[in-house]
């Protein structure tokens, strides 16, 4: 049995959705469908997600919402038009069910963009459902609370309760129904909805297909395969035919949006292979995932990801290996100011912490800043507010020193500053720092100097 997610991409338009069906036809092993949200039709589009995002802000600031209403209705409209559904009962539902979320009480703002955003994904899960059905196919839709998802933790960036595995394998599926569940949105034990991260029907896949005990995990997307690098900076890059789990994760984790770095986490507990695939091209094979071991690498480097959503912060003293429970009082006062670090390389006198800047207010800095000059007393503590990160990865790079050489050459060529490298314990990626305005260059360089 195979679980299958149609990302916002597979989704946004009626002819893209007609894509979406031929596929599940083509192949009667794929039982269990994961729907995001219609996406962007065309550059500069607004997906449904962040329409509701819209939606969600003009309620909360107490605005007129009827536009928003209409524009989001639109979307589902204009899919069900295309299928000829035009007397049906599921606009109209969809359109009540829109306008009951401004009227329901919700414990905290956060609960209220949890509820609104994940929506897009439930009223498509619904839609698509109730187009089957039309077109007689045995379809149903099914919340993800049925399946025995349960979640907790923070509304928009919710966790897997770790007893919902259990029952969704004692969940009993009949094989001549499609379910189609919504990804992105599913439930705590209270029953307030909640959403995974951004992209995070990826996430919603990939649990399923370890609950469901899925052969395989079909991601469909509007891209061939994924390749070695962004394909938005270097210009038709090397497709990646198979890499191992660590590699997407690591690449994920850094810029590779195709894929959600957190999805990887359920299907590498159950040594589920992924295949990213195209809805514009099924027949591709697409991108395989598997488990670490499966993997002879014949080229040193499978990836370059990159992003620019980090700051960091440089200390520098003297003799601070000499002194004890120095990282434990930065931590603390990281803590005290609720905020998590990503890495935090060091050396003898000075140590760089990198942020994911979304966590980063100037108040919030400037109290860090306070506490640091009390506690720690550094000679030198800099705040550097556009730091990129490029990562390199792959599993040959643990029998290829001379890689980093390579790059480091090719970079000091190109005039690029390379204030931060570090080496990933695993030895399968190197992380490097670079000033935001020259991480594309320094992409690019990197890619030509490796591949
Ligand atoms: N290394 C990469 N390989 C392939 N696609 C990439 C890569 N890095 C970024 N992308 C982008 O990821 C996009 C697909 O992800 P996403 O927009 O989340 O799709 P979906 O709508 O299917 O969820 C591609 O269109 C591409 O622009
Ligand atoms: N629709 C949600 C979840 C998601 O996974 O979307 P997509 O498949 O379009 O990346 C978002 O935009 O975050």
């Amino acid at each position: 049995m195979k679980v299958v997610k149609f990302g916002g991409s597979s989704l946004a338009t009626g002819e893209q959705v007609q894509k979406v069906f031929n596929i599940i036809q083509a192949d009667e092993d794929r039982k269990v469908i994961v729907v995001s949200a219609p996406g962007k039709r065309f550059s500069g589009d607004i997906k449904v997600t962040d329409l509701l995002k819209t939606y969600a802000d003009q309620t909360i600031a107490g605005d007129d919402t009827t536009n928003i209403v209409l524009t989001i209705l639109d979307r589902y409209q204009a899919i069900a038009d295309f299928f000829g559904l035009k007397e049906n009962k599921i606009i109209p539902q969809i359109k009540q069910t829109l306008l009951q979320l401004n009227r329901v009480h919700y414990p905290s703002f956060d609960h209220l963009y949890a509820a609104f955003m994940g929506h897009g994904e439930l009223l498509n899960a619904q839609l698509i459902a109730y187009i089957l059905q039309e077109i007689g196919q045995p379809a149903g839709f099914i919340s993800p609370t049925d399946l025995g998802m349960i979640v907790a933790g923070s509304p928009r960036a919710a966790r897997l309760d770790a007893a919902s595995y259990e029952r969704m394998h004692n969940f009993q599926y009949n094989p001549d129904k499609l379910l189609i569940v919504p990804g992105f949105i599913a439930y705590t034990n209270d029953g307030y909805a909640a959403t995974f991260s951004r992209g995070g029907s990826d996430i919603t896949g990939a649990i399923l297909a370890r609950g469901l005990q899925a052969d395989l995990y079909e991601n469909f997307t509007d891209v061939s395969a994924i390749y070695a690098v962004n394909p938005s900076i270097v210009p038709h890059p090397k497709s990646i035919e198979k890499m191992t789990y660590r590699e997407m994760r690591e690449l994920s984790y850094a810029g590779f949006a195709v894929f959600h770095d957190e999805a990887i986490i359920p299907v590498i507990e159950a040594n589920i292979p992924i295949n990213v695939k195209n809805t514009n091209d099924p027949t591709a094979p697409g991108t395989l995932i598997v488990p670490n071991q499966a993997i002879t690498p014949t080229y040193p480097v499978t990836g370059i990801a990159n992003d620019d959503r980090f700051a960091a912060l440089y200390l520098h003293r003297y003799l601070l290996n000499r002194e004890v429970g120095f990282t434990l009082k930065i931590l603390q006062i990281l803590a005290s100011y609720n905020v998590s670090y990503e890495h935090m390389p060091s050396g003898i006198d000075d140590m760089t912490i990198i942020f994911d800047k979304s966590q980063l207010t100037p108040t919030i800095k400037a109290h860090i800043s306070h506490d640091l000059y009390q506690t720690i007393a550094p000679d030198e503590l800099e705040w550097l507010d556009d730091y990129a990160i490029i990562m390199i990865v792959g599993e040959g790079m643990q029998r290829n020193i001379s890689t980093l050489n390579k790059i480091t050459d090719a970079l000091a060529q190109a005039n690029i500053n390379l204030p931060m490298v570090n080496q990933g314990a695993s030895q399968i990626s190197t992380m490097l720092g670079v000033p935001v305005d020259q991480m594309n260059e320094a992409v690019k360089v990197i890619y030509e100097a490796v591949f």
